[in-house]
């Protein structure tokens, strides 16, 4: 399917050389193809020339309390389940009071009873992941040294968890418009002995890619993209950050490793360390985009672990983060309609998001 999806796009273009226009991919609408995801995107940059009625304002940043005797996150609190939480001072891991995935063995389903009705079982644990102690700080406010204890943190967790499951997914979802029930800095790790459909379908393209071109596809891309330089928001000498050719939010990026490691537990110190600095500088550019403490969810793709992943070459470690803003610290996109009924769609290029956020200063608007 893709193929002739890319010979169609390229017989527009040579349309478009007949009637002696040449393709510039900031004036016209094209279609790109995501790789890791098996999907494609539709780009119109003519939109971004369309009226934008009225400036909408910054949002009052609501005053969050360092402490909370009510917050159930907060350390020496009470949870919904009764436990309390120690008064920890640094990071903090406790089994989620309600769980999507329940750790005892649940009975399995028993066999499908039509092709069309399947079912499998689904064994997992829920974990809740605090970063700080204080509720007040955002991980671009916190320092290198604690962000690297979150990094050896989610390490830790990454290791004993994949012990067990096949699957260990860390992610954050950070803000109010993003779902997040509460404003303390954290991030949830939800782990299962099913691979989700995001990590099937990379475990696909991933394999097919180093079968056609004898290299990980992710390892390709992070060079190219160090060649390229027109999507790189920020890097350093171990982790590089773009907004990727085929981005679907608007300020969408990838975090990948430039060297080929396969899951976070491959991490050297160096690597660590140094993923510390570059979270860091990526989301303190963020929270300038707007000034506004800047939403998204986050979430980190490596290996799955399970006993028959005994081969994962094809596998590159990298995160995702989502971010919803749009144009302001209100105004987000909403993936629905086009986007849910046929495909992606997105005005600002991948180019034009990463040009902003690479323009940005790298002293947050709070530290000014
Ligand atoms: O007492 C509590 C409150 C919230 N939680 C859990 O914390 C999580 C909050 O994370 P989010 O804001 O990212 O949804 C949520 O999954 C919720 O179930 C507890 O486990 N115990």
């Amino acid at each position: 399917m893709a193929d002739s999806k890319m010979e169609r796009s390229c017989a527009n273009s040579s349309t478009e050389e007949k009637m002696g226009k040449s393709f510039d991919p900031t004036e016209y609408q094209h279609t790109r193809f995501n790789p890791l995801r098996d999907d494609w995107v539709l780009v119109s940059p003519h939109r971004m020339k369309r009226p934008w009625k009225g400036q909408v304002e910054k949002p009052q940043e609501e005053e969050i309390p360092r402490w909370d005797p009510k917050n159930p996150l907060c350390p020496r609190t009470v949870r919904a389940s009764g436990k309390e939480n120690p008064d920890y001072e640094s990071t903090y891991v406790f089994e989620n009071d309600f769980p999507a995935l329940l750790q005892e063995e649940a009975p399995a389903p028993g066999p499908s009873a039509h092709p069309l009705l399947k079912c499998e079982p689904a064994q997992g644990t829920c974990r809740v992941m605090c970063f700080h102690p204080w509720s007040d700080v955002t991980l671009p406010l916190m320092s290198i040294d604690e962000i690297l204890e979150v990094i050896r943190e989610w390490i830790r967790q990454y290791q004993e968890l994949s012990k067990t499951y096949r699957w260990v997914q860390i992610f954050e979802n950070k803000g109010a418009v993003m779902g997040c029930s509460n404003p303390h800095p954290h991030c949830q790790i939800w782990a299962s002995s099913f691979l989700p459909n995001e990590a099937a379908i990379k475990h696909r393209t991933q394999r097919e890619y180093l079968e056609k071109h004898k290299i990980p596809m992710l390892v390709e891309y992070a060079r190219l993209e160090a060649e390229q330089k027109v999507r790189i928001v920020v890097e350093n000498s171990d982790w590089i950050v773009v907004v990727p050719y085929w981005a679907t939010w608007p300020y969408e990026v990838l975090l990948l490793p430039r060297r080929h490691v396969q899951r976070l537990s491959d991490l050297t110190e160096e690597e660590q360390k140094n993923l510390a600095d570059i979270m860091k500088r990526l989301l303190t550019k963020y929270d300038n985009l707007f000034e506004v403490s800047f939403p998204y969810s986050m979430g980190w793709h490596g290996a799955p672990t399970g006993k028959q992943d005994t081969d994962c070459s094809h596998w590159q470690l990298h995160a995702h983060y989502y971010p919803p803003l749009l144009r302001s610290a209100t105004v987000k996109k909403f993936m629905v309609g086009y986007e849910m009924l046929a495909q992606s769609q997105r005005d600002l290029t991948a180019e034009q998001a990463a040009e902003k956020l690479r323009n940005l200063s790298e002293i947050h608007y709070k530290n000014r």
